[in-house]
């Protein structure tokens, strides 16, 4: 295999790219560096590219000599999507487009997607599964789920092996503490949560305290970066030409925004101050996934998707290393 992770200095695929070069794999990265860092990979197998350039992007998948994408470069913030539709679209649809037809320029059959649990329905009680009512609510999930009928479509039409795996809340950091969640405006719960509890942030702002849940606040499904980086490999290995197929990631169980608020000040014994502000618009109460389907087909099983896993991983890195680490300094994966 011959990987090329677009999207690959980001926090995930950052992640992905590192687990690949362990097992021996020949992996590159292709990211503009809007938001990933040079810093979190081996400079000599990047190359800075926009996904909606075609023709450099069949330069770079020609000269690299790739027969496998994993396609993770994107805009990621929901609420953001809300206020800046157009450029949700234009990157992370028509920027998948291009890169469809520059696989197609090159002969390149095989990719596996970052798609989303934002494609669901809302108001789901239950852990969701992938053939679960589909309607995404924002700019970011819509224009996600079109790259999946993207992917059947080119799957079918042109014997594509295609996986969209929906993730659910992506966490965590390396096992060494040395690589982790870095975006430049942050907006995600648990960096933001370890932040005030390092001491490095006044507090954290609950989104919302009358959500119909037990405690108040949203629950989501977190999964570490690692389980993450496992099951693309998995999905990679698994693909098969004229098949398009669809997995959930998620660690199975939901936790609470105040849970994970709670966690935090345990592990840090420190205490966070917080206070409710209104809901998030785009927000759903409550997403857990239902993992049967990659459990049983990609014999995948997350192992370091536990609360307290992902927030010991996540203050490690951020107290150590963060943001700073990558902006000021230049250091290779291991
Ligand atoms: N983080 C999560 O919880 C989560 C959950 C579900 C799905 N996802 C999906 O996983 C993928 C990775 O997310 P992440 O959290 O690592 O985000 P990230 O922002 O850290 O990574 C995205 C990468 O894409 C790059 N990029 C953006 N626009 C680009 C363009 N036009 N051309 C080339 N590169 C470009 C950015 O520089 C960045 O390195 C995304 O597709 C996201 O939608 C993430
Ligand atoms: O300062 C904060 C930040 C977040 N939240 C809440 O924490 C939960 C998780 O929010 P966040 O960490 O921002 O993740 P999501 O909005 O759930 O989105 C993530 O998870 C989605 C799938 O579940 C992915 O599609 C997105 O890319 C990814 O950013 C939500 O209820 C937020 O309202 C707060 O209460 N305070």
């Amino acid at each position: 295999m011959r990987i090329l992770l677009t999207g690959g200095a980001g926090y995930v695929g950052s992640a992905c790219f590192r687990h690949f070069r362990r097992q021996g794999i020949e992996a590159f990265v292709l990211d503009d560096l809007s938001e990933g860092h040079a810093g979190a990979v081996e400079a000599d197998r990047l190359d800075v590219a926009d996904i909606r350039d075609t023709d450099a992007v069949a330069a770079i998948l020609r000269r690299r000599g790739i027969d496998h994408v994993v396609h993770l470069a994107a805009l990621i913030s929901v609420p953001d999507s809300i206020t800046d539709p157009a450029g949700y679209w234009s990157v992370n649809t028509a920027g998948s487009m291009s890169l469809l037809e520059a696989m197609r320029a090159e002969g390149v059959g095989r990719i596996v997607f970052s798609s989303t649990a934002a494609v669901y329905a809302h108001g789901f009680d239950r852990p969701i599964r992938e053939d679960d009512p589909i309607a995404p609510a924002t700019p970011y999930g819509a224009s996600k789920l079109a790259v999946e009928h993207l992917l059947e479509g080119y799957a079918t039409g042109y014997g594509m092996a295609a996986t969209a795996l929906r993730y659910f809340n992506a966490a965590g950091a390396d096992l060494d503490g040395r690589h982790g969640e870095a975006h430049r405006r942050e907006s995600h719960a648990i960096p933001l949560v370890v932040e005030a509890a390092l001491g490095n942030r006044a507090g954290f702002d609950v989104y919302g305290g009358e959500w119909d849940t037990p405690d108040g606040s949203c629950i989501r499904d977190f999964v570490s970066v690692i389980d993450l980086a496992d099951a693309h490999l998995r999905a990679l290995k698994r693909a098969r030409p004229g098949v398009m197929a669809r997995y959930n990631l998620g660690s199975g169980t939901g936790t609470s925004v105040r849970e994970i608020l709670a966690a935090a000040e345990a592990v840090t014994g420190r205490p966070v101050p917080s206070q409710v502000k209104p809901a998030r618009p785009g927000d759903p109460a409550r997403l857990i996934a239902d993992t049967t389907r990659a459990r049983t087909e990609l014999g995948w099983t997350p192992r370091h998707s536990d609360a307290q896993s992902l927030l010991s991983a996540a203050i490690a890195w951020h107290g150590s290393y963060g943001l700073d680490h990558y902006l000021g300094t230049r250091i290779a994966a291991e």
